[in-house]
C-alpha cells in the first residue's frame, strides 16, 4: 500500500508540473551547451591558476596606464578592466603573465538570452520566476519520491543499483535511467529552489561591509610585486581585484578570494579589514555553478543528459500510466459474474498481470465458454461458476499488489453457493526474496475452504516469463482437457533482416524425437552460444525461437520434434545444403560470463545445445561444470561428441548426467543439483554464476532447489543472487 502513496505522489506531482518541467528541462538543454560553448573559446590559459596574483596585477601596471579591476568570470576566463596607453577605457580577456589582451568580451548568443529568460521566468518577471521556483521545488519532490520508488523496487539502498527486471521498454529505462539521473535532478533542483529564493531577498542579506580604521601617512609605497598577500595568492583563489580609486591612503585594493573579502592598504601592502564571505553567499556561489555548468565542460554535460532524462522521464511515465489504466480498464466482460463457468480474478500493481489473464480469457471465449474477469477486490459470489483461476502479482515485500488489496477481508466474508474448483498463478520476480508470497498466500487461503477444490497446483511466474506461461497453459489443457490457443501478437517481421543459413549437418531423431542440426551462414553474421535462432514459419509467420550454441562458426541448434510442431517437423525434414532463412538475436543476458570464477551450466533435454557451444568455444580458465537431465543413456548420445571434446580440452571441468527412466526412482537434474550443494553454495558464494537452460518446470524445481541449498549453506536466499546477477536462464 504504502507503495501506492509514493507512486500517487509521484504521478500528481508529475501531471501538475508537466508543462513547466517540460519548458524547464527543454530550455535547460539548450542551456547547457552555453558553458560549452564558452570552454570551447581559446581564453583559458594553462598554469595560469598557478601564476601568483602579484604577477599579474604588476604586468597590467606595466602594460596600461590606468588598471580598474580584474576579475574572474563565469568561464574562469581573467577579465582587465583598463585604460590603454592610447587613452581608450577597455574591457577584454587578458593574459596573466603577458598581460596582453587576450580577445574581446563573449557576447551571449541569442538563443541562449531566449532560454534564459523562458527558463527562469517564462516571460512572466516576477510570476514566471515565481512559477518557476515552485515547480523546481515539485521537481525535487518528485525526484526524492522516484527515489523512493526505486529503494522499493530494487530492494534497499545496497541493491540501489544491481539489476534492474525489463517487463516492458518504459518501465525498464524509467528505473534504469533513473537510478543514475536523479541524483544530479535533485541537485539541479534544489540549486534552482534556492537561487529562486536568493531572487526574492528571502535568504539572510550576505553582502559585505567593512570597518575602514583611519591609516597613517607613509613616506614610501611598495612595488605590486612586492606586496606580501599579491605574492602569496594564486590566480585560482582570486575572482575580483578592485584597484584603489585615487592615490589617497584611505583608498585600498579590495581583492574577493573565494572564501573571504580583503581590503589592501596600497602604499604598506597591510591587510585593512578581512571578512569571511558568508554561507550564504558560498551557498550560492555553489549553487550557480551547479545550477548553470559554468566553468566545467564535464557538469554541463551531466546537467544536458539530466534534461534529457526529465524529457524521457516525462515520456515513458506517462506511457507507463497510460498502459496501467489501459489494461485496468479494458476487461470488458460479455457475461455477467452470475451467468460464467470460469472466473478469472487478477492481482496487479503495474498492469502486466492483465496480460496473461485477459490471454486466458480470450482463449477461453474461444473455444465457447462463459467466462467473468474481475479484479481480486472485485471478490463476490458467482452463481454458475465450476472454476475460480487467481493471477496474482505479488508487491512490496510479499504483500497483495493494489488490486488485491481488500481481498483478504472479503474471502472471509464472501461465502460461495457451491463448490468450486480453483487454480493459482502466481507472478513475481526472483529478485525479491519473498517470491510470488501473495500468491502463495492465496493459494493457502483457497486450501483452508472446503468449498474450493485445487484444480492445478500453484504455479510460479519470474518476470512475467511468456514461456512459463504458455507451460501453466499446457498443464491446464492436460488437466481440463482443453485444447486452449494462447494468441499472442505476432512480432513485426522485417523479412530484409532475415538471413540465409546452410544446412551442414543433421541427425535423425533420437529415442526422443530430439534431433540436432547444424547451420552455417552464407555470409558474414555475428553471434554467439545463447544468443536465439528466430525463424517465422509461412504458415502463420509467428516467431519460434531456438537457443544456439556455437560450434567453430556454424550454429547448432538441439529440436524436438512435436507431432504437429511447425518448426520442428520443417527442420526435420530438411537436406544436407538446403538453405534457411531466420535471424539471430542477440540475447546479451545469457552469454557465457566470461569475468566470472567459476560456472555451473544446468539443464535438461535440448536445452543443453547453447552449453554445448559454449563448453566448446570457451578458451578462458574459468571452472565450468555441466549438468544435465535427459530420460535415458540413449538421449545423451547425440551429444557425447561435444562433451568428451570439451572435458578433453578442459575447457569443461566436470559433466554430471541425471537420468529420470534408467533406474527404478526417478532420478532428475534438481537431485542431481542437491547432490552436489557444496559445489553450488561454493560458486554462488565465489560471486560465480549459475546458468540454466531447459524447460520452465525443469527450471522451476532446479531455482527451488538451489533457493534451499543458499538458505541451509549460506544463510542467503536465492533472490541475493539473482538481484546480483549470478543467475542467468533462458527456458521455455
Ligand atoms: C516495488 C516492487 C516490489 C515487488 N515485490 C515483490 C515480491 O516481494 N515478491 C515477488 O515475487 N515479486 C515482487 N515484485 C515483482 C512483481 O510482482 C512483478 O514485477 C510482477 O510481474 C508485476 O505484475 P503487475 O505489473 O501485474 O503488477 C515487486 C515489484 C516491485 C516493483
Amino acid at each position: 500500500m504504502t507503495i501506492s502513496i509514493w507512486r500517487y505522489s509521484h504521478l500528481v506531482l508529475a501531471i501538475m508540473s508537466s508543462l513547466f518541467i517540460l519548458i524547464a528541462s527543454v530550455t535547460g538543454a539548450i542551456l547547457a551547451f552555453e558553458p560549452i560553448s564558452n570552454q570551447i573559446q581559446p581564453y583559458a590559459i594553462d598554469g595560469a591558476e598557478d601564476v601568483s596574483l602579484a604577477k599579474t596585477l604588476s604586468v597590467l601596471q606595466q602594460e596600461y596606464d590606468e588598471v580598474f579591476t580584474l576579475e574572474k568570470d563565469k568561464n574562469d576566463f581573467l577579465i582587465a578592466s583598463v585604460i590603454t596607453k592610447e587613452g581608450e577605457s577597455e574591457t577584454f580577456y587578458v593574459h596573466p603573465i603577458t598581460g596582453e589582451k587576450l580577445g574581446d568580451l563573449i557576447k551571449k548568443a541569442p538563443i541562449f538570452e531566449f532560454a534564459t529568460n523562458l527558463h527562469r521566468s517564462l516571460f512572466l518577471k516576477t510570476t514566471g520566476r515565481v512559477l518557476i521556483g515552485v515547480v523546481s521545488f515539485l521537481l525535487f519532490v518528485i525526484a526524492v519520491t522516484g527515489i523512493k520508488l526505486i529503494l522499493k523496487r530494487q530492494g534497499g539502498i545496497k541493491r540501489f543499483f544491481s539489476k534492474v527486471v525489463k517487463e516492458n521498454f518504459e518501465q525498464y529505462y524509467h528505473v534504469v535511467i533513473g537510478k543514475y539521473a536523479l541524483i544530479p535532478i535533485v541537485i539541479i533542483t534544489l540549486t534552482g529552489v534556492f537561487l529562486s529564493l536568493e531572487k526574492f531577498d528571502v535568504l539572510p542579506d550576505s553582502k559585505i561591509s567593512h570597518q575602514y580604521p583611519e591609516q597613517e601617512e607613509v613616506e614610501q609605497r611598495l612595488l605590486l610585486r612586492d606586496i606580501p598577500l599579491f605574492q602569496n595568492t594564486r590566480l585560482k583563489n582570486v575572482t575580483h581585484v578592485e584597484f584603489p580609486f585615487s592615490d589617497d591612503i584611505e583608498d585600498y585594493f579590495t581583492v574577493k578570494l573565494n572564501d573571504k573579502e580583503l581590503l589592501v592598504n596600497q602604499y604598506t601592502g597591510a591587510i585593512v579589514s578581512h571578512q569571511d564571505i558568508s554561507f550564504v553567499a558560498l551557498a550560492s556561489y555553489w549553487s550557480l555553478i551547479l545550477h548553470t555548468g559554468q566553468g566545467t565542460i564535464i557538469w554541463a554535460i551531466v546537467l544536458l543528459l539530466a534534461c534529457v532524462a526529465i524529457m524521457f522521464f516525462m515520456y515513458s511515465g506517462f506511457a507507463m500510466t497510460l498502459r496501467r489504466r489501459n489494461s485496468t480498464s479494458k476487461i470488458k466482460n460479455i457475461f455477467k459474474k452470475d451467468e460464467a463457468e470460469y472466473i478469472i480474478l487478477i492481482g496487479s500493481e503495474t498492469g502486466n498481470t492483465f496480460r496473461s489473464a485477459t490471454l486466458f480469457y480470450d482463449a477461453l471465449i474461444d473455444v465457447g465458454h462463459s467466462v467473468f474477469m474481475a479484479t481480486l477486490n472485485d471478490y463476490s459470489t458467482y452463481d454458475k461458476a465450476k472454476y475460480l483461476v487467481v493471477f496474482a502479482a505479488t508487491y512490496g515485500e510479499g504483500e497483495a499488489p493494489i488490486s488485491a488489496s481488500n481481498f483478504v477481508k472479503l474471502f472471509k466474508s464472501v461465502k460461495q453457493k457451491q463448490p468450486l474448483h480453483y487454480a493459482v498463478v502466481g507472478f513475481g520476480s526472483l529478485m525479491y526474496p519473498e517470491y510470488c508470497k501473495y500468491a502463495i498466500d492465496v493459494d493457502v487461503m483457497f486450501q483452508n475452504k472446503t468449498y474450493f477444490t485445487e484444480h492445478l497446483p500453484l504455479f510460479k511466474i519470474n518476470n512475467q516469463s511468456f514461456e512459463a506461461f504458455k507451460t501453466w497453459i499446457t498443464q491446464w489443457n492436460a488437466q481440463t482437457h482443453h485444447d486452449l490457443k494462447i494468441k499472442f501478437q505476432k512480432p513485426q517481421i522485417n523479412l530484409k533482416k532475415l538471413k540465409e543459413f546452410k544446412v551442414i549437418h543433421k541427425s535423425e531423431p533420437n529415442i526422443d524425437d530430439s534431433f540436432l542440426v547444424q547451420l552455417r551462414p552464407t555470409k558474414k553474421v555475428k553471434f554467439t552460444s545463447g544468443d536465439l535462432l528466430s525463424l517465422y514459419p509461412e504458415v502463420d509467420f509467428i516467431e519460434r525461437q531456438y537457443s544456439i550454441g556455437k560450434i567453430e562458426k556454424d550454429i547448432l541448434l538441439s529440436i524436438k520434434k512435436h507431432e504437429f510442431g511447425v518448426c520442428s517437423n520443417y527442420f526435420n525434414n530438411l537436406k544436407i545444403n538446403e538453405i534457411v532463412n531466420a535471424q539471430v538475436k542477440h540475447n546479451l543476458d545469457f552469454h557465457f560470463p566470461k569475468d566470472a570464477k567459476e560456472v555451473v551450466m544446468i539443464a535438461n533435454g535440448t536445452g543443453i545445445a547453447p552449453f554445448l557451444g559454449m563448453i566448446n568455444e570457451q578458451r578462458t580458465a574459468i571452472k565450468t561444470h555441466l549438468f544435465w537431465g535427459g530420460r535415458t543413456k540413449d538421449s545423451l548420445r547425440m551429444y557425447e561428441t561435444f562433451i568428451d571434446a570439451a572435458l578433453y580440452k578442459k575447457t569443461l571441468t566436470s559433466f554430471e548426467v541425471a537420468y529420470s527412466q534408467e533406474q527404478k526412482d526417478k532420478f532428475y537434474v534438481q537431485d542431481l543439483i542437491l547432490n552436489h550443494q557444496e559445489l553450488i553454495s561454493k560458486v554462488l558464494k565465489a560471486n560465480g554464476v549459475v546458468m540454466i537452460c531447459g524447460s520452465v518446470a525443469m527450471q522451476n524445481r532446479v531455482l527451488e532447489t538451489i533457493h534451499t541449498i543458499t538458505l541451509k549453506q549460506l544463510n542467503t536466499p536465492l533472490s541475493t543472487f539473482e538481484a546480483n546477477d549470478q543467475l542467468k536462464m533462458d527456458c521455455y
